[in-house]
């Protein structure tokens, strides 16, 4: 039977065709990213670019099933390319083991594709590509997942709400790879010393890696290395372990964990070719100084709370370190005695495995030059984890898949935000929840923005040419900004003879300009040499008077949010008055009004599509806390991390839906799932 003949009935010829021509980009080859590329070369997509920056990690194989155990440590893309083409061997897929935030990968790169698919972990790529889709007019399919949230939307220019539309919190969840190698940022260490280590340690003697890492007939050399050395690394660990209540055990744990395994990391010489490499720790060198120092703390010892609240200095953190360490290891012995599959578990309100926990993750941060945490913020960050599941992510990307359909074939406005929503106490049929996509919020920079592309000579062209053709346009009085950095605004004019190229403006860059009438306009440069100008000195992809108009009546409409916005706050300030035991009485229409007040402003900025009083309150599907990577847990959409590690308590938290919504006059759909 020919391969599309279901795929033929199912959407129809015209629309198969339309699937055959697209040009799509997927951003991220991870655990959305493989579930997206198998379901893209079997749904008629011909023509597919993947980018991914990482390599395959061990953890990586229980949910990505384009990738196996003899893939470990291969480009993410090319190994998903070469899975994925044995699904369908017809499909033309580049492969490109980038990062998508590369100069190459510029607004123009961006205009040849039909459709973008961000299947990404991150805040600032999701931020980047939103933003590149923006410039590059091209609709861009948005998803994440958490745990047992997910979440898929399409943003489109002037059509929907954009990424950048409500500002994000801080994401709570992270990946998993950067947690076993990569660690950039505090918390990264918290789940490595909570998630890893900690289990590793106390946890169950059954270690789930050693059951992947059964050798393999057809692993190659390398990758057959690889797995003995992770495969000895955890073995190494678990014959120190032997040695609990010995002489020197801390030591050894010491400096097999910071020491050894650090030095091994170190010679990964790839790895540390764009960030800092770790520097081992060595326990003896420390406890010099450790004895030293903890004869003068004893001096003037401090009270409980204010050592829970100030960062612990290194000696200290290495004497908690091998306290703990001696605590939990006698405890587990005892409780191994009545129960030899006995474990301990972190609970941050046990005092043991919360100073284990904050002086592993801080000692981790000490090797790899990341702020350390006070054992307060350590109790506070730890235990917002939940695991990456494949279900999730399969249904996500299937949902990306219909969307894809819905845009190619020119129903873009049809689109709606799904998200995948989980009832813990498993009372509840429905799983998936759309709604309408969310209007643009005008106040936001990134996508109320008109975006032009300049292509110029920059390095013969000056910043005086260049304020000429945006006057010349229409601007008056230009500033011109880069990346925060001013370039030249009317009282700065040093500047004005220098180049772009010499001002580091050179292709790809955006150009964030606005004049006197406080109109904006972002421009990207676009190098081209003179020669290939056509004779001309410049040439403007986009009308910048249009942009100047555009511009004007954003101004006229955030005026009028201004000024609702003032009135709200006097409604406010009347109702804050009126509920003040004054003796003043207050209607119950007063109150409706105000409520009416407050939805209808939240609705303007784009916030609010459901209410509070409604049964889903988008807060608890959204991106969980902390800086950088994944998300869940804040006020926003766009906010569900995909896959890794995510915020236990988003779960439970897990929206309330037992009915279709109608929020002023808008209704949300629900779906329900056989
Ligand atoms: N700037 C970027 N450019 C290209 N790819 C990126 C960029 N940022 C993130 N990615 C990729 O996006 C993918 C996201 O997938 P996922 O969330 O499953 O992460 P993961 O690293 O595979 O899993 P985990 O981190 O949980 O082990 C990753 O493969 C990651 O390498
Ligand atoms: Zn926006």
């Amino acid at each position: 039977m020919e391969r599309n003949s279901h795929l033929r009935t199912t959407i129809g010829e015209p629309l198969l065709n339309t699937v055959g021509a697209s040009r799509v980009l997927m951003v991220g080859a991870g655990g959305i990213g493989c579930e997206l590329l198998k379901n893209l070369v079997m749904s008629g997509f011909q023509d597919i670019v993947i980018i991914d920056l990482d390599t395959i990690d061990l953890s990586n194989l229980n949910r990505q099933f384009l990738f196996q155990k003899q893939h470990i440590k291969k480009s993410k893309a090319k190994i998903a390319r070469e899975s994925a083409l044995e699904f369908n061997p017809n499909v033309r897929i580049e492969a490109r083991h980038q990062n998508i935030k590369e100069e190459e990968f510029s607004v123009e790169w961006f205009k040849g594709f039909d459709l973008v698919m961000n299947a990404l972990d991150n805040l600032d790529a999701r931020r980047h590509v939103n933003k590149m889709c923006l410039a590059a007019k091209v609709p861009l399919i948005e998803s994440g997942t958490a745990g047992y949230l997910g979440q898929v939307t399409v943003i489109s220019g002037d059509l929907t709400e954009c990424f950048d539309c409500l500002s994000k919190e801080t994401p709570k969840t992270f990946p998993v790879c950067t947690i076993r190698s990569t660690p950039s940022t505090p918390i990264h260490c918290i789940v490595w010393a909570k998630s890893y280590l900690f289990g590793l340690l106390f946890g169950n003697a059954e270690d789930d890696d050693d059951e992947v890492m059964v050798k393999e007939d057809n692993a190659d050399d390398e990758t057959a290395k690889e797995l003995e050395t992770l495969k000895a690394e955890s073995q190494a660990l678990k014959t120190i372990l032997a040695q609990a209540g010995q002489e020197g055990f801390t030591e050894l744990v010491f400096n097999k964990v910071f020491g050894t395994d650090i030095e091994r990391l170190r010679k990964m010489e790839d790895m540390w070719k764009t960030r800092a490499a770790p520097t081992p720790l060595n326990y003896n060198q420390i406890m010099d100084i450790t004895g030293h120092l903890s004869q003068q703390l004893n001096v003037a010892p401090e009270s409980t709370t204010l050592k829970d609240q100030r960062v612990w200095t290194l000696p200290e953190t290495v004497t908690v370190f091998g306290d703990s360490l001696v605590r939990l290891t006698e405890r587990l012995k005892e409780l191994r005695e009545s129960d030899p599959e006995a474990s301990i578990s972190f609970d941050k309100d046990d005092a043991e495995t919360l100073d284990f926990v904050t002086a592993t993750a801080n000692l981790r941060a000490h090797v790899y030059g990341i702020e350390e945490k006070s054992r307060f913020d350590v109790k506070a960050m730890a235990g917002n984890i939940i695991p990456a599941i494949a279900t999730t992510n399969a249904i996500v990307a299937g949902l990306m898949v219909m969307l894809a359909f819905k845009i190619l074939n020119k129903r873009i406005a049809d689109c709606k935000t799904t998200y995948l929503v989980y009832d813990s106490r498993g009372d509840r049929d429905q799983l998936l929840i759309s709604e309408k996509l969310a209007k643009p919020n005008p106040r936001c920079y990134i996508c109320r923005n008109a975006y032009i592309g300049l292509k110029i000579d920059t390095t013969t062209s000056t910043v005086q040419d260049f304020v000429d053709i945006m006057e010349d346009g229409g601007m008056t009085d230009v500033e011109i900004q880069e990346n925060g950095r001013v370039i030249h605004d009317p009282d700065f004019d040093d500047n004005l003879g220098k180049t772009l190229a010499e001002l580091q403006l050179t292709n790809g860059k955006f150009v964030d300009l606005v004049d006197v009438d406080d109109r904006k306009v972002i421009v990207y440069i676009i190098h081209r040499d003179s020669a290939a100008l056509d004779g001309e000195k410049f040439i403007l992809e986009g009308d910048v008077h249009k942009a100047l108009v555009q511009q004007d009546k954003l101004r006229k409409t955030l005026e009028q949010l201004k000024a609702a916005d003032a009135a709200e706050e006097a409604l406010e300030a009347a109702r804050k008055a009126a509920s003040a035991p004054a003796h003043k009485h207050v209607e119950d229409s007063d109150i409706v009004m105000l409520e009416e007040e407050e939805t209808r402003k939240r609705k303007r900025d784009g916030s609010l599509e459901i209410l509070e009083n409604g049964p889903l309150k988008k807060s608890s599907l959204t991106e969980p806390a902390h800086p950088s990577e994944l998300g869940g847990g804040s006020q926003q959409p766009h906010a569900v991390s995909n896959d890794g590690v995510g915020d236990g308590t988003s779960a439970e938290q897990a929206v309330d839906v037992d009915e279709v919504v109608m929020v002023d006059g808008e209704e949300v759909d629900v779906v329900i799932l056989e």
